[in-house]
């Protein structure tokens, strides 16, 4: 076995299957690492807070893409990004006749406080040229339109929480399957896509594991692992 390096993981289509069910195979993982766990999301801050929370490991966290980072040991909340403009194109794009496609509630925007998710049913161009004006981009994650300020991502945070916890981001096993994962490789020591992961994310990892969502991101740290 080699060494444990800290790790930074994502969380839809690396920790999850195909519908976005966690795979419960990687609780014991996550929870019995011996370094930092960093879970680094597209999602809103609630939902990697409440997977830290429900493993019972330390929360260190990227959401929004790198929009939101907290690091609970220093207790740092750090808030980038373009609020402001990400909800005025959503505005425009209202105003164009189309719709953010999560229904009235609409709990992938709720609690966002950086940027702004669009339904992958819902019309692209019109969303890529307001948020080009805007001066803004949409990340496809495979799950979503993520209308994000280009300046963070979560390799700015996960910079940002090399900081506080005083660990080097090169020292880092970084996991994830979309281009929203590929700045957060960059930086990370070891960056590993799984096998459905999109071809930025495969071009940018070090390594492609053989097997696909859950069972990648367990072929990929099973060198680590006892
Ligand atoms: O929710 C998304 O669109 C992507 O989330 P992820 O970064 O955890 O894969
Ligand atoms: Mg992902």
């Amino acid at each position: 076995m080699s060494e444990t390096p800290p790790l930074l993981v994502d969380i839809d289509g690396t920790l999850t299957d195909a519908s976005r069910a966690v795979d419960p195979r990687v609780f014991p993982v996550l929870r019995e690492w011996p370094e930092p766990v960093v879970v680094a999301t597209g999602k809103a801050m609630p939902y990697p807070i409440a997977l830290c929370e429900f493993l019972g490991i330390e929360r260190a966290v990227v959401a929004e893409n790198g929009g939101v980072v907290f690091v609970e040991a220093t207790d740092e909340l750090q808030l980038r990004g373009d609020h402001e403009a990400s909800l005025a194109v959503a505005e425009a794009y209202r105003e164009l006749g189309h719709e953010l496609g999560f229904g009235t509630v609409d709990l992938a925007n709720r609690w966002r406080e950086t940027e702004l998710v669009v339904s992958l049913d819902q019309p692209l161009e019109p969303l890529e040229r307001l948020a080009e004006e805007a001066g803004l981009v949409v990340l496809d994650t495979g799950f979503a339109y993520h209308v994000t300020d280009p300046s963070v991502d979560k390799g700015t945070g996960l910079e940002a929480i090399c900081a506080e916890l005083e660990v080097a981001p090169s020292s880092f096993l970084a996991v994830g399957d979309s281009e929203n994962d590929a700045e957060a490789f960059d930086v990370a020591g070891e960056a590993v896509a799984v096998a459905n992961a999109d071809e930025t994310a495969k071009a940018r990892a070090d390594r492609v594991t053989e097997a696909r969502y859950a069972d990648g991101f367990l072929e990929a740290v099973a060198p680590y692992r006892p």
